[in-house]
């Protein structure tokens, strides 16, 4: 490029930048559209033409550059992005605009991936339909359809089949056992079985279908119900015609093995039947109970008992909120994990613990990582969440900074509790089982915690 040619350019972003300043909406679109180039340059000041926008007030010329793409977060030599201009010079409306939008979040949390993190038994493949939980008569008209799919649980643990070759523990998958009406029918009429309405699955592509094809002939995807049963798990086991299948006596490590999708079936299901299994009798007055909503409502049968009068929420599943966290050192070279007893040996993980009553989120992670470490904890920003039907908690999952660093554990709680420098975190996450100590499977938040930090800051 010739000198001349860069001072003509150089004149043009001036110009560009001039009616920006003054607010000359068509004259900034008409160099733009010969020019869209332009949008981001910065001129002699070091301002863009949307700092200066935002310095003058001129609404439309910012919404006009951020319609067009337009960075904006730029900063001027001052560290000022236009956000911080309009918010100095008194443009609220202006700050507004530029502070909205998932792109505005991500600057004021930048550790926060907002595009959502799956975790395992995150995944909703069925459509829950909530409103269709109430219709009884199309409920009745799905259980006998011969599409649904039914799914068993024995002593609240599913029935799955396994390939006989596969017995490795952590490779090893395993595959729900699928069922249809006139397999289950006889179970449906024991005064003892539970079975709830999971959903119906999601269309995978519901474009896809012909303009030709009317509303009616496109026919609904299969719903889903769960049971279980008190009947002898081996007698439920000759239903499978053969198949090597088998209810996982250990849910803890052996549901780590289904796909992504009937993880997530199965979290639901698990933790609704869970409920119904511990809650056989009304917590308010002791009389038995009955099953309403597609198994999502247990009323009581005693007509004068107050969990009748309004909402009462031992009617309903119960959630337990989990706070975990993963507390960064100061130093923002270490992290603390901690080990239960129970742990295989050699295992480390995240400091986790019980939401208590009229308690933050914030809050529970400072005290349950006090309690069981004896660090204090300043900032805690929230990560992503888990449900771990375990039977049916909600894992909060954290990033926390602590502000002390002496490490002082409760032993009725935790083993053993060490800060883990970065590097041998690192290694242990691609050396295995080789390395000074084994994470938490990857199913599990409190692996992802750990990735999610060593990822944050590092090119990973
Ligand atoms: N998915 C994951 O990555 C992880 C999941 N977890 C799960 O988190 C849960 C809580 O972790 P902990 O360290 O054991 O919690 P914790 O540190 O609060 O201690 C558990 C103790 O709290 C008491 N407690 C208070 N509220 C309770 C409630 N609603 N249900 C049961 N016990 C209650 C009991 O005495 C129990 O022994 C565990 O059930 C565990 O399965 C724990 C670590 C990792
Ligand atoms: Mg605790
Ligand atoms: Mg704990
Ligand atoms: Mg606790
Ligand atoms: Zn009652």
């Amino acid at each position: 490029m010739t000198s001349l040619q860069l001072s003509a350019k150089e004149e043009m972003v001036e110009k560009f930048l001039d009616t920006a300043a003054r607010g000359d909406l068509s004259q900034v679109s008409t160099l733009l559209s010969h020019a869209p180039s332009l949008i981001n340059e910065t001129g002699y000041s070091g301002w863009t033409a949307l700092m200066l926008a935002a310095r003058n007030g001129h609404h439309h010329v910012v919404e006009k550059l951020l319609s067009l793409g337009c960075d904006k977060f730029t900063v001027n030599s001052s560290s000022q992005t236009a956000y911080d201009i309009a918010k100095f010079w008194g443009h609220r409306h202006i700050a507004n605009l530029l502070s909205r939008s998932a792109d505005g979040c991500r600057r004021i949390l930048p550790a926060a991936d907002l595009s959502p993190q799956e975790n395992y038994f995150g995944r909703e493949t069925l459509d829950r339909l909530s409103r269709k939980r109430t219709d009884k008569v199309w409920l009745e008209t799905k259980q006998s359809d011969s599409d649904t799919i039914y799914i068993l649980f024995s002593n609240l643990s599913p029935m799955v089949s396994t390939s006989q070759e596969d017995n490795s523990e952590e490779q090893g998958d395993i595959k729900l056992c699928r069922f249809r009406y006139e397999d289950v029918r006889d179970l449906l009429q024991k005064a003892s079985t539970v079975m709830i309405f999971l959903g119906m699955e999601k269309m995978k592509n519901p474009s896809s279908s012909t303009s030709s094809q009317t509303v009616e002939s496109i026919s609904e995807p299969p719903v889903w119900f769960a049971i279980n049963t008190d009947e002898d798990a081996a007698a439920l086991l000759k239903r499978c015609r053969g198949k090597n299948c088998l209810f996982p006596r250990s849910p803890n490590r052996d549901l780590l093995k289904l796909n992504e999708e009937e993880a997530g079936i199965v979290a639901q299901a698990r933790s609704v039947l869970a409920w119904h299994n511990r809650y056989s009798f009304c917590p308010t007055c002791g009389s038995s109970t009955h099953l309403e909503e597609g198994g999502y409502k247990r009323s009581c049968l005693n007509s004068e008992c107050r969990s009748l009068k309004g909402v009462h929420n031992t009617c309903y599943p119960r959630v337990d909120p989990v706070v975990i966290m993963l507390v960064i050192h100061p130093d923002e070279n270490q992290c603390l994990l901690g080990r239960k007893k129970v742990f295989p040996a050699g295992m480390f993980s995240c400091l986790a613990g019980f939401v208590e009553p009229g308690e933050t989120m914030e809050e529970a992670v400072r005290r349950e990582v006090e309690e069981e470490s004896g660090v204090k904890v300043g900032p805690v920003q929230y990560v992503s969440c888990q449900p771990w039907p375990m039977p049916s908690n909600l894992m909060i999952g954290c990033l926390a900074v602590a502000i002390s660093t002496d490490i002082k554990v409760d032993e009725n709680e935790i083993e053993e509790a060490r800060w883990f420098p970065r590097q041998q975190v690192i290694d242990s996450l691609f050396r295995g089982a080789r390395s000074a100590f084994i994470f938490p499977p990857r199913q599990t938040i409190a692996h992802q915690l750990i990735r999610h930090w060593i990822c944050m800051n590092s090119n990973l």
